[in-house]
């Protein structure tokens, strides 16, 4: 006689199918021919329907986790209460990449003025996701709420502008880095066009919109050859993936003025540093290199030129930021129709001074009180261009903008955060 495992799980695939009937009736009567074979076939069927209620249970919470990991009472509430504004006449800004360098230092400075402010970002692991948590946990101290989550989930943003009405939106969330996009060119093509356009999107059919600014780069100059570069030189000679859809998103934004009313600043960052800066940064891997003995690379333009970059601090970007938002003009549009003209800008935020790859070394050395050990090798093709240089006239003229910190003093604040943050202080390094 067969067992009731062997019965209910036969061992012939297709075999339970076809004897459906035949078993069906064999074991019916055989097992309700004594009320014992009954009693145990009852406890089978409850124990059969608990298991079968605990799994669906598993697979509710389950699904709840992977298809919305935002939403909720408490959720919206924390929404609500980090965009407040507490001064007059302040702004509620919607700051994407608010976990990201720049991000978290405009966000922090919205905050501490008395503007409202909510992020969202997708604490992706292109560099060390525990400095990105670092700088939400600073965030979230001041009473900054960062959802987590993408520009590219259309439903996640329209349902932030639908619990706030923001005034702004401070757009920093990206695919960063110039040599990157040879390895992985469809993140770039992700965040910094999709991303951006589902961004949009939201915007245009937002009602009030709010005014756009975003980080654009220096990168869009590429090849241009005219120093120091203007905004009104040439950007169609992108040198890398990067700065091809930095330059894209030029594009994609005027668009969205021209059709819907958007009110768009552009902002052309001129490779920005400081304290909680991006590891992926030169000035950031060669100090680690320097202090763990490690050799650095340093590569040399075409008849051995030294390579050189307009670094600008991180304060002096945050001031540049903040003036944009204060200066946006309204958009004209609601319901995704425009009412009239709105402003279209686009504008360099430099330092005005560029140094030397070499120098920038000479300086590190020096603040680390260590010698790096130089592997100098020619510029690899690999999207990087010889040198940067912003002409900030305009800024200067239409947001009050103007550094302030020179590299020396910049790269020394970095250097005194770096070696905090990372535990030198202490004797004992945590990375
Ligand atoms: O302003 C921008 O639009 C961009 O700025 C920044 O790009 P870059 O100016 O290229 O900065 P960064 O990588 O620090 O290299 C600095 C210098 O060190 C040289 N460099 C680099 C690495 C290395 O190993 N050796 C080296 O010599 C390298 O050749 C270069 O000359 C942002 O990363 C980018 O996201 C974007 O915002």
């Amino acid at each position: 006689m067969p067992s009731l495992e062997e019965e209910l799980f036969p061992s012939t695939p297709g075999k339970f199918k076809i004897d459906r009937a035949h078993n069906m009736n064999r074991q019916f009567n055989r097992c309700f021919a004594s009320t014992s074979t009954m009693f145990l076939w009852a406890l089978f069927l409850i124990a059969l329907t608990a298991s079968y209620l605990s799994f669906q249970s598993f697979v509710d919470s389950g699904s709840r986790y992977f298809t919305a990991s935002w939403g909720g009472i408490q959720w919206e509430k924390q929404i609500r209460n980090s965009a407040q504004i507490h001064r007059s006449k302040g702004m509620s800004v919607l700051v994407t990449g608010a976990a990201g360098f720049v991000g978290s230092h405009v966000s922090l400075a919205l905050k501490k003025r008395g503007d409202g402010v909510v992020g969202i970002d997708n604490f992706n692991n292109y560099y060390d996701p525990s400095l990105k948590k670092a700088r939400k946990s600073l965030l979230n101290n001041q009473g900054i709420f960062i959802v987590e989550g993408d520009i590219n989930d259309a439903r996640l943003i329209a349902k932030l502008f639908d619990i706030v009405a923001f005034t702004h939106v401070m757009h920093l969330a990206a695919q960063a880095g110039v040599r990157y996009a040879m390895e992985n060119p469809h993140s770039y093509v992700h965040s910094n066009i999709a991303g951006l356009v589902t961004l949009l999107e939201a915007c245009k059919l937002a009602n009030p919109q709010p005014s756009v600014v975003w980080a654009s780069s220096s990168s869009v100059y590429g090849l241009n050859e005219k120093v120091p570069f203007s905004e009104s030189d040439r950007t169609d000679q992108p040198a890398s993936l990067y700065a091809a859809t930095k330059k894209a998103g030029e594009e994609i934004t005027h668009t969205y003025n021209h059709i819907y009313g958007l009110s768009v600043t552009g902002l052309r960052f001129f490779t920005v540093y400081g304290p909680f800066g991006r590891p992926d940064m030169a000035y950031f891997s060669f100090t680690r290199n320097i202090l763990q003995g490690k050799p650095i690379t340093i590569y040399r333009g075409k008849n051995r030129v030294d390579l050189a970059r307009d670094f600008t601090y991180i304060d002096d970007i945050v001031k540049g930021c903040v003036g944009s938002l204060d200066t946006s003009g309204k958009s004209t549009g609601s319901g995704g129709k425009k009412r009239g003209p709105a402003p279209y800008r686009i504008f360099n935020l430099g330092n005005t001074s560029p140094v030397t790859v070499p120098t920038l070394v000479n300086i590190l050395e020096r603040h680390l009180k260590v010698k790096a050990k130089r592997n100098i090798v020619d510029m690899p093709g690999n999207g990087d261009v010889p040198f940067t240089h912003a002409n900030i006239s305009l800024a200067q003229r239409e947001l009050g903008y103007k550094p302030t910190t020179d590299l020396e003093t910049g790269l020394k604040k970095f250097v005194k955060w770096y070696l905090t943050y990372y535990g030198y202080n202490r004797g004992k390094a945590v990375h």
